[in-house]
């Protein structure tokens, strides 16, 4: 609360340097320079349950590590630049490929603009990006310049190792993660099924458990992209036989992509009841502004298709009744605030509409979404925003366990993993809060 209170004063008297209600892109270094900041980053973190791993790891250290990997090509599409190691001429609509080795060698610079294309970053994000499709459109195009490069299987490796360093490191100790599990490629152009890039995953994450013995480890949520009905049906289909494989960790099933532009939970229903039923359901839902169209129903259905939690539920507080069954029927909401703000739902976070839920004890965990797209390194930094701006200015570390301890609770963990995962994270709770208590005493 001390800590608070002082920056919250500061930002009172000098509005324009208070991060709480600044845009992340201007706010990043001020609230790196606070004191609140190193705080949440020790804090314990508990689980993260909404992010896309594809846009998860920091964009500097894609640029540092992988793009000096040999054999890293770059082109330009209409849509962009595509990065990729594949051989053999794809269909990414380029017509010359370059190797990053011999460019980086002739061009000044050659890092900084290279992170560009994986980064929305922008001084003056509201000239750059005025509109949300604009906006959306940036977005989805680093998605498309990255996953070829992601699917090359040594990047792969590399990638999603430092995924969960940059988790363990922020102090998460768990995460259910979202992927489309992209076919894995490798240096003679040999294409795995998606059976290998689960295998990979499954690797991965037993050699860095063994490694970091207090870290649970990840699963992961399967993903469609909502945009077609063709794509929604295979990736139904390609969910049904990996989560029988798999059933312990592709535990469950959602449909990504600009919910506004995309094929609404209602229009594919009969797709969607196609789903086992030992499937666990993690639909996006309320990620727009558009009170009462079409889009807006998928709040609603998410809740009647009996989903395990929401992402985002941005719109909800629009849906009283809605309201009313996400609580009654224990349905969390998984708040990404840099993400909508980022991606243009809206300005000052104290406008967000998790203030509301926080009022009325909605069930909710903080998210980071697609921190390497946007500069923020693990969720510190929507924890930040949390506590600073959704948080009424007299609420402290009692809200903070509160959403610390929701990201355990409402994880989908077995009941064995929870309670070990519950009681690893009250030892560390405790460790934490007594060095923050040495260090206030040693500072006074
Ligand atoms: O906030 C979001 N809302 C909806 N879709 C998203 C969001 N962030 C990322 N993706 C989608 O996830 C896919 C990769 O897993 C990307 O294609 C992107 O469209």
């Amino acid at each position: 609360m001390n800590l608070k209170e002082k920056e919250l004063d500061r930002g009172f008297s000098h509005e324009d340097q208070n991060p709480a209600a600044l845009h992340f892109f201007k706010a990043k270094s001020l609230i790196e320079k606070g004191d609140v900041f190193p705080f949440l980053k020790k804090m314990p973190k508990g689980a993260l349950l909404h992010v896309h791993d594809s846009a998860s790891v920091s964009s500097k250290w894609v640029i540092k590590n992988l793009t000096y990997m040999t054999g890293m090509l770059r082109c330009s599409s209409s849509k962009g630049d595509v990065f990729t190691f594949r051989k053999l001429k794809q269909k990414h609509g380029c017509s010359y490929y370059y190797k990053v080795s011999e460019e980086r060698n002739w061009s000044r610079k050659y890092d900084e603009k290279l992170e560009k294309s994986i980064n929305l970053r922008a001084a003056y994000p509201e000239m750059v990006f005025p509109n949300l499709g604009d906006i959306w459109t940036r977005f989805q195009g680093m998605f498309s310049t990255f996953n070829d490069a992601f699917a090359y299987v040594h990047a792969f490796r590399r990638y999603i190792w430092q995924m969960l360093a940059e988790l363990y490191s922020d102090n998460v100790m768990y995460a259910e993660v979202r992927s489309t599990l992209p076919e894995l490629y490798d240096q003679n152009g040999k294409i795995y099924p998606k059976e290998f890039t689960v295998r990979e995953y499954i690797n991965i994450n037993k050699n860095f458990v063994k490694k970091y013995g207090d870290f649970l480890g990840i699963k992961i949520i399967y993903c469609g992209l909502r945009h077609d009905l063709n794509t929604i049906k295979t990736s139904i289909k390609e969910f049904k036989q990996l989560h029988k494989n798999f059933p312990d960790f592709i535990i469950g099933f959602d449909l990504v992509g600009q919910e506004d532009k995309g094929k609404t939970l209602f229009s594919v229903l009969n797709e969607l009841n196609d789903l086992p039923k030992s499937a666990k359901l993690f639909f996006h839902g309320g990620e727009t502004n558009w009170f009462g169209s079409v889009m807006d129903t998928n709040l609603l259905d998410a809740i009647l298709l009996k989903t395990k939690r929401i992402g985002h539920g941005y719109a909800l507080a629009k849906h009283p009744i809605l309201m009313e069954k996400v609580i009654n029927k224990e349905i969390a909401l998984e708040v990404s605030p840099i993400s909508n703000q980022v991606l243009n739902l809206v300005w000052d976070l104290r406008n967000h509409p998790a203030a509301i839920y926080l009022s009325k004890n909605i069930p909710m965990t903080i998210t980071n979404d697609d921190p390497g797209f946007w500069d923020a390194q693990g969720v510190t930094y929507d924890f930040y925003y949390a506590i600073m701006s959704l948080a009424p200015n007299d609420a402290g570390i009692r809200l903070l366990k509160g959403l610390v301890w929701n990201s355990l609770n409402y994880s989908v963990l077995t009941y064995g993993e929870k309670q070990r995962g519950l009681n690893i994270l009250d030892r560390r709770w405790n460790s934490f809060l007594i060095a923050a208590h040495f260090r206030s005493r040693k500072k006074a």
